[in-house]
């Protein structure tokens, strides 16, 4: 099944910039970060604040490991039909083509692990480079999160870290692959759909792509604009957990990617969660004297088992807003 979406009358109009209200750099309306500058904890917070979402420059993560893995998972999703089925199904964990949850649809066919305990049914090689980027990633997740700690002014620093340094924490690696989809003719205002709109449930997600474009992110004013694709950089997500940890501070960002019409995109995801039993509630260190939590009180095994029966467009969180 193939989800057409239309844009509507103002995605087509140009992008005026109507407001830029944090300093600091941007690429387009993307914040950039830059993980060398002295500024780097100010301008990760300025990012999560406005909008859940950046580009992080100068992260230090060989090229060579990124690509390792890159090929490894081009030649998982060039095998035949039967030999990627061996993986398992996508509910959990392994191999999932167009469906996407229990009720959504996309241009799209994916690889979705549990970072952890490494599928056994992948080849040697390709087990390997999943561990090595597995655990490189989670360190710069762990990194960033500790940035977010310093810039919120938060003692001590691993506070959000330390919520995915548990031997339990819930930690997922996703590797999504596009096909060129000819009727994708976003010049004629028609996109097909390769992963619908959506928030992601957990703390964070680090995502890093081929350099084929689809990836939007909704601005705060409702506007959807394309992420530039760089091959060499990755994109931070503030994720539903993070927003209520910060009581609504940060923002979980929503975001999509529009299938492309002539190349294939290759995205892989890390999701960092923490552990299922972590209660899960804004920092007591963030609240302002007499400010109240916005959320009620959830365990993560209770949010992500509300969230894993919802559509992909539906607003998760608000099914844990106080009235
Ligand atoms: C429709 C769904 C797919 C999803 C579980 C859900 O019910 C709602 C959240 C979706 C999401 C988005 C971020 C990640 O890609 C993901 C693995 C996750 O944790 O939440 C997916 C889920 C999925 O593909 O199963
Ligand atoms: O594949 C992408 O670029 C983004 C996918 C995504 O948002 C997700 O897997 O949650
Ligand atoms: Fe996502």
């Amino acid at each position: 099944m193939v989800v057409i979406t239309k844009l509507s009358a103002v995605e087509q109009l140009p992008i005026t910039k109507l407001h830029r209200p944090v300093s600091g750099n941007f690429a387009g309306d993307v914040p950039l970060v830059d993980l060398t500058s002295p500024a780097a904890a100010a301008q990760v917070v300025a990012a999560c604040e406005e909008l859940g979402f950046f580009k992080l420059t100068n992260h230090g993560i060989s090229f060579e490991l990124i690509d390792r893995l890159e090929c490894e998972a081009v030649k998982f999703f060039s095998l035949p039909i039967w030999k990627k089925d061996a993986a398992g199904s996508a509910a959990p964990f392994g191999y999932g083509s167009r469906k996407i949850g229990t009720w959504d649809f996309g241009w799209i066919e994916y690889l979705l692990m549990q970072a952890n305990s490494i599928n056994p049914a992948l080849s040697s090689s390709f087990r390997s480079a999943l561990s090595d980027y597995i655990s490189t990633i989670k360190n710069l997740s762990c990194e960033l999160l500790e940035l977010m700690a310093e810039g919120l002014g938060l003692q001590p620093r691993n506070i959000l870290s330390k919520l995915l340094m548990d031997e339990e924490s819930d930690l997922m690696l996703r590797l999504n692959h596009y096909p060129p989809c000819p009727s994708s003719q976003q010049r004629n205002n028609i996109s097909v759909t390769g992963f619908g709109e959506h928030t992601d449930p957990q703390v964070i997600s680090i995502l890093r792509s081929n350099n084929t474009s689809g990836l939007q992110i909704s601005l705060r004013d409702g506007r959807w604009v394309p992420v530039p694709p760089d091959q060499s950089s990755f994109f931070v997500n503030v994720g539903d957990s993070l927003q209520v940890l910060t009581n609504g501070r940060f923002r979980s960002v929503k975001h999509r990617v529009l299938a492309n019409s002539v190349q294939s995109r290759l995205s892989m995801i890390f999701f960092g969660g923490p552990p299922l039993k972590e209660r899960v509630a804004p920092l007591p260190l963030l609240m302002e004297e007499g400010e109240e939590s916005l959320y009620r009180e959830f365990t993560w095994c209770e949010y992500k088992t509300t969230a894993y029966k919802t559509k992909l467009v539906d607003n998760r969180l608000g099914l844990f807003e106080k009235n």
